[in-house]
């Protein structure tokens, strides 16, 4: 997979070039480039905004730049990711359609956003545009939630995660609960003792330990996600809880 990244704050994407994100990208397990889309400006001020047709505050960034910057770096059969307030959530679900993709373009906007035929053009032209949102609040730009998504991307590629087997139980995932509450030595600390199951060895009491604290935090948390289940999910040991 190749990921690429434009953005007027370049630097904004220095952690990728950190921890399993980097690595991956080290190993050749992923390739991975930022770009700053000033690069694409034709004018002195590298201009890259501009007023907002229909009036309103703030700028939005011009198509041109955009386009051009875009025509350089896409290839074909690249899907355009475009982090907005305004799109679809982000969930793991959204992670997992992605990973599989041969290259990501992540547009990063910032001001009120990008001129909306930049993606209006990439759809004509056959290609796919995903417009995502990390979360229901506000933030200043693309960066961060470009940051979030590619993580979230990346570590599902083969071979970034030293221990797949870890993917499989994780919050969000197939078994669509939370996750249980996790636990290390010193078997006591501060007065207060790790669960005596988990010291126990006994493989069975443990799973179904875990699995009712996972359940137990999903009622409590996100009761949305216990309603979204498998009905087949929960069995009557479960609904005994
Ligand atoms: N993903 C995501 C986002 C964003 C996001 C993403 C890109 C841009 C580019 C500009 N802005 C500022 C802005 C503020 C208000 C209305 C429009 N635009 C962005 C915000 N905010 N919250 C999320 N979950």
């Amino acid at each position: 997979m190749r990921i690429d990244v434009i953005s007027i704050f370049p630097d904004y994407l220095a952690p990728l070039s950190l921890s399993l994100v980097g690595k991956a990208a080290q190993s050749g397990l992923l390739e991975l480039a930022v770009h700053d889309l000033r690069s694409w400006t034709t004018d002195r001020h590298r201009t890259v905004d501009d007023t907002p047709f229909g009036g309103g505050a703030g700028m939005v960034m011009r198509p041109d730049v955009w386009g051009a910057a875009l025509d350089d770096v896409l290839q074909p059969g690249g899907t355009l990711i475009v982090p907005t307030p305004s799109g679809e959530t982000f969930t793991q679900r959204v992670a997992e359609s992605l990973v599989i993709e041969s290259q990501l373009v992540f547009a990063c906007g910032r001001y009120e956003g990008i001129d909306a035929r930049v993606a209006e053009r990439h759809r004509q032209g056959g290609g796919t545009v995903r417009e995502m949102s990390i979360g229901d609040y506000v933030l200043n730009g693309g960066e961060v939630a470009s940051l979030v998504m590619i993580e979230a991307v990346a570590r599902l590629l083969p071979g970034v995660i030293g221990n797949p087997a870890s993917l499989v139980e994780e919050s969000h995932g197939e078994a669509g609960l939370l996750e249980y509450p996790v636990y290390t030595k010193p078997p006591s600390w501060a007065g207060l003792d790790a669960p005596e199951v988990l010291l126990s060895g006994h493989h069975a009491k443990i799973v179904r330990w875990r699995r009712d604290r996972a359940i137990e935090r999903t009622l409590d948390r996100r009761p949305d996600m216990i309603e979204a289940l498998d009905p087949t999910t929960l069995d009557k040991a479960d609904l005994a809880l």
